[in-house]
Order: C-alpha cells, then structure tokens, then sequence
C-alpha cells in the first residue's frame, strides 16, 4: 500500500504543455508511468480503477495532440478521467480522489478549467461536445476560445439513446467535431445488446479500415503506416462491397478500428484528424478495460470499481460487517417472489451488480433483462411487461431514475401500470458524491397521482417491501432503500405484504413525535437513547409510506404531541412536504403543533463517507436531537448544531 512508482518523465509535466517537446518515444514511456500513477493513487483512494487504465495512452496522445484547455475533451461518465486529471495539474492531489474535500472521481467545471463539462451518468459527451462545436461555430467563446471539440465515449455509453440523439444532430449539422469511440467490449458487467454485437462485428473482419478508407477513396486520409494496407485493399475491393457502417450513415466520417493501446497508431490519426477533420468524425479505438495491470485485467469487471488494495497482490480492503446489504437482500427477497409467482421478473440498466439482479438472472435467466444504459427504455420496456400481464421489478438507482422521468409519468403513472420500482442507492451514496446522490425520487414520484412510495427503514422491511410490490397490482409502486450494509436485524422467514399506506409505531413516548420514512430510524433511534438521558422520551414512528399517507397516524401523533418532526433521506418536497401538506390540509397547525421537517439541504453535497456527507445535511443522531431540543426549546450546550 501506498507504494510510489519511479516517475521522471511524469514528475516534468504539470500540465499538457510540459509534453508538447516530448518525442513519440517518450510519450510512450509517459503512458506508462501514469499507468503505473493511476494505479499506485487508487490503491489508496479506492475508486474506478480499470476504464481509466484503458485510456492512458489515449489520454497522452489526447494532451499531446490537441490544446488543452482551448481544445475541449470531454469524457463520458468521466469515471476513466484519473489519467487526465493526473495530466492535468492535480496529480499533487490525485490521492485525495473521491475523498472529503479532495478531487472529484469524475470531471468537474468547478475543478479544473481541463474539466469542460461535468459528467458521471453516461452518454452526454456527444451532445455537450456538439454544443461547445456550435458555441465555437456561432463566436460564443467563453474563457479559453473553443477549439477542437473531442468527445470520448465508451461502448457501454454508446448503447444509450442519447448518444444516437446527438449523432443525429451533429450528421445534420456536419459542424467539425471529433467523437472517439473507446470500445473495450465492457460496460460494467459485458455489454449487451445489438449494438454491441455491430461493434464487434466492424473489427471482427479483416483489416477494416483499410478497407473502408480504400472504399471511400480516403487513402490519404489514413495515417503513413495504414496506407500501404489501404492501397492494397483497394484491389480487393474491387471483388466484394463494403456497405457504410452505421455512423457513415449518420453523417459521420469513420476512422478505424486501431489500436487504442499502441501510441504510434494513435499519435498518427490524432494527428491526422487534427489536420483534415472538416465535419463530424468518429475515431473507432479498441482497447482493453484494466490494461496494463494484471489483477484489473483479470477480474470478472476488468477492476471496474474497487476498494483500497495492495499494489503488488491485486487484493482489495473489504469491509468487515456481519449485516447483509441491502442489495444482497432485495434480491434474494425477490428470487424467493420469483420461485412463487413465474409472473415476476426482473429489469436493470447495465447494473446486474449494482442491483443485485445478477443473482436473479443466474436463477431465472429468461424473466431477467438487462437493457444497457437506456433507463428511459428500461421503464417504459417495464410498462409494457406490466400492461402485458407481467410483474415487472425495475431495479435502478435513484439517480439514474432520473433519465427515464417521463416515462415514469407517461407510460407508468398516467396509465396506472403496476410496475414496481425497486430503488436502490436512496439518500446519500458517499464517494460517488453528489452525481450519484438519491436524493429526488421520494420527491418526483409521490407527486404522481396513484403512485405508492415506500422506504425501507431496515432489511426485513425491504423484504416485506418486495412482497408487497409482488401483491400490489393496482398501479404502479415503489420502494427506496440505501447503499450499503444492513443493520443486521432479525429477517422473516415469510416476509409478509404490509397494508398500503399503514405505519407503525417504534416505541410510545410523550412531547415529541420522531417520525422516520426510511433508514434514518437507526439515527433516529440514537437519538432518542441520547434524549432519554436527558428526561426526554421521544415516541418514534415509521411511516414506510410516504404515498398514501397514513392519515390516521398522522394525526394522531400531531394531536398528542406538542412537537412532531419528520425525518427523510431525500430532498425537499418529498415525504416531509406531503405530511406538512396534510397538517395544512387537517388545520393542525392552527393547534400550535410545532411541525419540523428534517431534509437534505437545498445544495449539492460533495463526496466523503456517507455518514460526513450526512453530517453536512444535519441528518445524523446528534442533529436529530439537536432539532428535538431547539424544537422544544431546552437548553443545549451546543445550539449551534440545531
Ligand atoms: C445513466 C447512467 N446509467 C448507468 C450508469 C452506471 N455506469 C457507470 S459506468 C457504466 C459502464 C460504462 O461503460 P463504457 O461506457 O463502455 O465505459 P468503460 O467502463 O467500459 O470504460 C455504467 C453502466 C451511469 N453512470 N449513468
Ligand atoms: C460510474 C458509475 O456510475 C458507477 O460505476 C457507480 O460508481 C457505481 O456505484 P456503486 O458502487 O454504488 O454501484
Ligand atoms: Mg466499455
């Protein structure tokens, strides 16, 4: 652990400008020692280690070739981006990765003037990239000018909508705009899908692009060392037809495959590209996801996302806790739906880990469904799953929910389908930060008319949560739960479906109600052991619903307790809102209840552990009870905390 790699060429280069003498040779040795940079910094950060070791020497031809920060590069997801910001001027901080007050594990405009566009959630950089051409095209040069606009895009991204959004616009507006696609036959699990098997197929054959460059009579386009192949496969091609590849047929010029490891290929069409590129083209490189470090290349997700790890052996820190996760848990709760009732099945966006769902398709293969990056189709794929007599379970993070809001709305909710939405990474994820935060779904879907919304409060609720999604078919249903391990608590052996829009009490007090929707009540429970010290003796309630309400719940708390504070891993306008809606609604606060709501805060928490960023949003044990003594107007020796 924290070994440092031996770096001469590195340690000269504080930004892009400090390559520009460098010989082709050395630029070949720079790759490897940020190669070996990557990796020593993320053995002590932890964090996505294997896509941004299959673009180091893509990421030193990018900064040799082109003019950073005036050219923009842009990377989609951005998780790949460790090798640029290394490149970039933060290597001193490069071990502060996805730390508290350290850099960002993906671009940030507010970090870096390198850092043209802020990205995590994936397939965004064409359309950005277009936007920057057309900004640049139209003299709308901000700091810097706008020159070439580069967008790199993995394999996995190209299988979302979007990116065929933005080629569609940029073939139309054939403004000169460079995409490069970096395909390593991975997204995070293997790719799937239709278009990934084009993909192959354009580099399957012969040497294509030779072929394809003789066919367009783009021979001198090519690089010196492709010509020769080119000249010779123009006599071949006199014998067969080569048809457009799809993004010709979008209107983009198709350079490719080459090497995306092999620095001489790609310093050469860089090069070329920079100086013929008229209109939009596509730079097809293949590369490997983890190359050049052995326990990334050889693990199931070629090193996708790791903890800390031991340089020399590849072996990661795992954490230590008895409790399940709450990932592992849904989806063994929903296996045991699913050996019931063969209507139960199961989709994910290219998360069959993150979600679990991996375990569901190794079980029940044919109800399993990984779509690839298109949460928008993924729901409305649900929809119609639902609308055709299936029980659809839409595995997806709350974050990446938010891409397929519509169809949530217009294909879900609008028609009261059941589907049944299983949201994982609610509340605050951690490293990831505030891209990946889940903080809007309570807020976006108990705004929806017939819509139930559920948080587990712990992981025998989340199973009670799934039988209950499996037994509601009059519309659609969700349920929330967080990142991470459980709380190690009792689990049913037949988890039974709670009563829609039913609560429950936790533990009867006086003077204050504490009423938890979710997995705060672990918080919300220290708190009031903490209280209970001090002659205060909170009643505590989980709400589970946040839609329907549990009226009568509700109303009782506020009728008996001179303070009712509700607490929430989400953001504002979410359960809180719809319970201060119906004290509105019901007169109460004309009782003189004191009504508190506990939210996340209306900013954009940074990355650190999920129990700092928790700290920020004032939502750990002490703030409760905190807010539960400033409610009731006791004296603290910390009131600023309140
Ligand atoms: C909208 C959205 N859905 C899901 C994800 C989760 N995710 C992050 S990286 C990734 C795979 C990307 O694959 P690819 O673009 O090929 O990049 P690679 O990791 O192979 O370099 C996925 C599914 C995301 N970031 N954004
Ligand atoms: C970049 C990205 O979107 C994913 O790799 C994400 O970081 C995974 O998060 P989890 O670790 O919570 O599954
Ligand atoms: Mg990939």
């Amino acid at each position: 652990m924290g070994h440092k790699p031996n770096t001469p060429l590195l340690d000269k280069v504080h930004s892009p400008a400090d390559m520009k003498g460098f010989s082709d040779s050395e630029l070949r040795q720079l790759a490897n020692e940020v190669r070996s940079e990557t990796i020593s910094a993320v053995s002590v950060t932890g964090g996505h280690l294997g896509a941004g070791l299959g673009v180091v020497e893509l990421t030193v031809a990018l900064h040799a070739v082109f003019d950073a920060p005036k050219d923009r590069i842009i990377w989609d997801v951005s998780h790949q981006c460790y090798p640029h910001k290394i490149l970039t001027g933060r290597r001193d901080r490069i071990r502060t990765l996805r730390q508290k007050d350290g850099l960002s594990g993906f671009t940030k405009r507010s970090e870096s003037p390198y850092d043209p566009f802020g990205a995590a959630h994936s397939s965004t950089s064409i359309s950005a990239a277009l936007g920057f051409a057309v900004a640049r095209d139209l003299g709308g040069a901000p700091e810097h000018g706008i020159g070439d606009c580069i967008a790199v895009i993995g394999d996995g991204a190209m299988s979302a909508g979007m990116a065929y959004e933005a080629m569609n616009n940029a073939g139309h507006l054939k403004k000169r705009l460079i995409v490069i696609l970096n395909d390593n036959e991975m997204s995070i699990a293997p790719p799937v899908g239709a278009m990934s098997s084009y993909l192959s197929r354009l580099y399957a054959g012969a040497p294509f692009q030779e072929l394809k460059a003789a066919a367009k009579g783009a021979v001198s386009l090519l690089p010196e060392p492709l010509q020769e192949g080119a000249r010779r496969a123009k006599d071949m091609l006199k014998h067969m037809t080569v048809g457009g590849t799809l993004f010709e047929e979008l209107g983009f010029s198709y350079l490719g495959p080459i090497d995306g490891h092999d620095m001489e290929q790609l310093l050469a069409v860089l090069r070329t590209v920079k100086d013929r590129a008229t209109g939009p083209i596509l730079i097809h490189a293949i590369t490997k996801k983890g190359k050049g470090y052995a326990p990334a290349e050889a693990a199931r997700d070629k090193g996708h996302g790791v903890s800390k790890f031991d340089v020399v052996t590849g072996e990661q820190k795992k954490a230590a806790s008895n409790a399940p996760s709450y990932t592992k848990v849904f989806a063994e709760a929903l296996i045991k739906q699913a050996e019931k009732d063969d209507k139960v099945c199961a989709v994910t966006a290219a998360m069959p880990d993150g979600t679990g769902l991996k375990l569901f398709a190794e079980r029940y293969p044919s109800r399993c469904f990984d779509v690839g990056i298109a949460e928008q189709h993924g729901v409305t794929f649900s929809a119609g799953l639902a609308a055709g007599g299936m029980k659809p379970f839409a595995a997806i993070y709350s974050t990446f929910l938010q891409r397929g809001y519509d169809q949530v709305v217009h294909d879900v909710a609008i028609q009261r389908l059941p589907v049944r939405f299983a949201i994982d990474r609610a509340g605050l994820v951690g490293a990831d930060g505030a891209t990946h935060a889940g903080a809007f779904d309570v807020a976006y879907l108990a705004n929806l008319p017939g819509f139930v919304v559920m948080a587990a409060a712990d992981e025998a609720e989340l199973t009670r949560m799934v039988a209950t999604a499996v037994a509601h078919d009059d519309g659609p249903i969700a349920f929330r739960f967080p990142r991470g391990e459980g709380t190690g608590v009792e689990m049913p052996e037949d988890p039974q479906p709670l009563e829609i829009g039913k609560g429950r009490i936790i533990q009867d007090g006086s003077r204050v109600a504490l009423l938890s929707f979710g997995a705060r009540l672990q918080e919300v429970q220290k708190a009031a052991e903490n209280l209970a010290a001090k002659g205060i003796n909170p009643t505590i309630a989980d709400a589970r619903f946040a839609k329907p309400l549990d009226r009568e719940l509700m109303l009782q708390l506020a009728a008996n307790h001179e303070a009712l504070i509700t607490i929430e891993e989400g953001a504002i306008g979410g359960f809180g809102s719809h319970v201060a809606q119906l004290l509105a609604e019901e007169q109460v606060f004309d009782t003189g209840l004191k009504y508190r709501s506990m939210v996340l805060p209306d900013t954009f928490i940074d990355q650190a552990g999920p129990r700092d960023m928790y700290a920020v949003a004032k939502l750990n044990a002490e703030d409760i009870e905190a807010k539960v003594l400033d409610t009731l107007g006791v004296a603290q020796l910390d009131s600023k905390r309140a």
